[in-house]
């Protein structure tokens, strides 16, 4: 049977948001906002291991206690300047525990909402898949592409689009030679169809922000506030 394991990319700057520490560790009701993600995660009866990727000289982490989330969560200080390549570091990491056919859940240190419903869907959809694929949500809104002036020069038809989210879950052995052959892609699916494959999509919902901006902090408090 193959195993289940979780990677967190954490090594990023969080510079859209614009605070004074990567967005990762800032407040969000009471905890630093990976600790949720975290939590999801160990929680999970499936996941057997969480490696968290922090950035080589990250001074934030060693400031928190995370004794609450149990034995399952491993640090790897290995992050890379992209995501991908945290992501593609923390999967080296993990080769000495992990095997080419158990199952990766690569999931963003900055989506602290996501509920084990989701993980539950996720991992039940994909048990049989040949590929695996991700959580998303189709898109709801009209599409508008801007010119340079930021005026609106077209209405891009939304038939089909999708917004993709986190966790995305692939196989071991085929995710990692997928990086490592094309780590120019913003998510794992990206590297998985560059292989000619199709990953597939499972319906999530938008609950599962990622937060970017500083506004997503605020909405992922009422979210995680209204599921106590
Ligand atoms: N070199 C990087 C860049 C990003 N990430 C992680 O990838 C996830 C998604 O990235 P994003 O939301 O873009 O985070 P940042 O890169 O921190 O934000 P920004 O692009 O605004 O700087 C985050 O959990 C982030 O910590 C990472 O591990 N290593
Ligand atoms: C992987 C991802 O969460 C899918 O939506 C997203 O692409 C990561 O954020 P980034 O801004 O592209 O790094």
């Amino acid at each position: 049977m193959p195993r289940h394991y979780a990677i967190v990319p954490a090594a990023g700057s969080g510079s859209r948001f614009g605070a004074e520490m990567p967005k990762q560790y800032l407040d969000l009701l009471g905890r630093p906002l990976i600790f949720h993600t975290l939590a999801a995660l160990t929680a999970h009866p499936a996941i057997e291991r969480v490696w968290v990727v922090l950035a080589p000289d990250d001074p934030w982490w060693p400031r928190y206690d995370w004794s609450a989330l149990g034995a399952k969560l491993e640090t790897v200080r290995c992050g890379g300047a992209t995501r991908a390549e945290s992501v593609g570091n923390g999967l080296r990491a993990a080769a000495t525990v992990a095997a080419d056919d158990d199952w990766i859940l690569v999931h963003d240190a900055a989506r602290p909402c996501l509920s084990r419903a989701m993980l539950d869907a996720l991992c039940a959809e994909l048990a049989d898949d040949p590929v695996g694929g991700i959580l998303a949500v189709p898109v709801a809104d009209t599409l508008k592409r801007a010119d340079a002036g930021q005026r609106v020069a077209a209405t891009e038809p939304r038939d089909g689009l999708w917004q993709a989210q986190t966790p995305q879950m692939f196989r071991y052995g085929r995710l990692l030679a997928a990086l490592e052959n094309h780590n120019a892609v913003t998510d794992e699916a990206g590297a998985i169809e560059a292989l000619g494959l199709a990953p597939k999509l499972v319906r999530g919902d938008s609950t599962n922000l990622k937060v970017t901006f500083p506004a997503d902090l605020a909405l992922a408090a009422m979210i995680l506030r209204g599921r106590k």
